[in-house]
């Protein structure tokens, strides 16, 4: 039987995973024995659409495509417009809803909503948005346990790159002492360009048109997007429950391409890192921007790329090299967890 999808939140990401669906339809029925449908997609400007026999994806993208809005989807009997976020989640027939709304750094709001009127109404939510994970994660963990509905957030931290997956699956049994990277797309994009002569408004247009920024950049600039991801390693992958407050945090917002010029000129290399260590001390967690040699591995990661190592106990620092935002690739990170929560219905 299909696994049926109300998607909130319909920008970059929602579009990527639906042009994502539409290609790999059929690959994933005859590999995978997996069809996904989406009945519902929700978003605040762009309009509402429900089918609970599912909508057709070709004419969602044209609509978008053509319009910029889902009111140009043709009319057809049984279809509905015009549902708010909330109504989706009461009103559609989806098994999981998928979320990918902007993320609010203050409040996590409203995503936070999202996931708990989702898990009352017994749907699993896989979601893109940092905000919950970052802000509420042992609540709303224990919610949709209590609903015995899944939670997965694969894109909430390195986009597709399962960051999160493979601490939690593949380096199960060792003591992770410290996580340390880069760990957002924009900056590390914005800091290779403006070492290429852009200046820092020009780089910064240019992430933005790439589809790698939030919707307001200065979560990206300002370092509070790794803020939120160092928040959600503590307490995903750490299991120590960080708050905001607890994390030494800079952006790259007051830097010029003069402090990119003096890297340079002494062999190094700009870097937005987020670091988290466990100490005797209690835990130090910190994001900031640290001038790197040429030759430290961290100081090859350009572009929107990201990196994370873990450093283990027993298999030692392991590092994960991959993309940290696009639409693709975070389209993808949507993929991996409903296929992981198909394989386990
Ligand atoms: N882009 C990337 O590379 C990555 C993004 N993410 C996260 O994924 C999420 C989506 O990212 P992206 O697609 O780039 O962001 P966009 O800003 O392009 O899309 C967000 C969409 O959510 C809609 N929206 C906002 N509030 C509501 C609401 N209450 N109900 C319904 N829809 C709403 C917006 O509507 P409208 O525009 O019509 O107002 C917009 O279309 C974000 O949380 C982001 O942090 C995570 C990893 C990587
Ligand atoms: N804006 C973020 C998107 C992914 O989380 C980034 O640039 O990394």
């Amino acid at each position: 039987m299909a696994h049926k999808l109300a998607l909130i939140g319909f920008g970059g990401v929602g579009k990527g995973f639906v042009e994502i669906l539409r290609d790999k339809k059929m690959k994933l029925k005859k590999d995978h024995q997996i069809e996904f449908k989406i009945v519902t997609i929700t978003d605040l400007y762009k309009g509402s659409l429900h089918h609970p026999d599912g909508l057709s994806l070709d004419e969602v993208l044209k609509a978008i495509d053509e319009n910029g809005s889902l009111d140009a989807y043709p009319e057809q009997p049984g279809l509905i417009r015009g549902w708010n976020s909330k109504e989706t989640i009461e009103k559609t027939n989806a098994d999981s809803i998928v979320e990918m709304t902007y993320t609010d750094v203050k409040t996590g709001q409203p995503a936070i909503d999202h996931c708990k009127w989702a898990f009352l109404h017994k749907k699993n939510v896989v979601m893109t948005n940092k905000g919950p994970v970052a802000l509420a994660y042992n609540d709303l963990a224990e919610q949709a346990h209590a609903n015995g509905v899944k939670w997965f957030f694969e894109g909430a931290v390195m986009s597709g790159t399962p960051a999160l997956r493979l601490p939690k699956m593949t380096l199960t049994g060792n003591e992770i002492n410290k996580i340390n990277g880069i760990f957002n797309g924009t900056t590390n994009y914005m800091l290779m360009r403006m070492e290429e002569g852009l200046e820092y408004d020009e780089a910064l247009k240019e992430a933005q048109s790439l589809g790698y920024a939030e919707a307001d950049p200065t979560a990206d600039v300002e370092g509070y997007d790794v803020l939120y991801k160092v928040l959600i390693l503590a307490n995903v992958v750490l299991g120590i429950p960080l708050k905001r407050e607890d994390v030494y945090c800079k952006g790259i917002s007051t830097m010029t391409t003069d402090d990119i010029k003096e890297a340079k000129s002494l062999g190094k290399r700009w870097k937005l890192i987020g670091s988290i260590q466990k100490t005797k001390e209690g835990v130090k967690a910190t994001v900031q921007p640290v001038m790197l040699d040429l030759d430290d591995p961290l100081a090859g990661v350009t572009g929107a790329m990201n990196a994370i190592t873990y450093s283990c106990d027993l298999s030692g620092a392991v590092t994960l090299v991959g993309a940290g935002a696009g639409i693709k690739e975070t389209g993808f990170a949507v993929l991996i967890d409903l296929i992981a929560i198909e394989r386990e219905r």
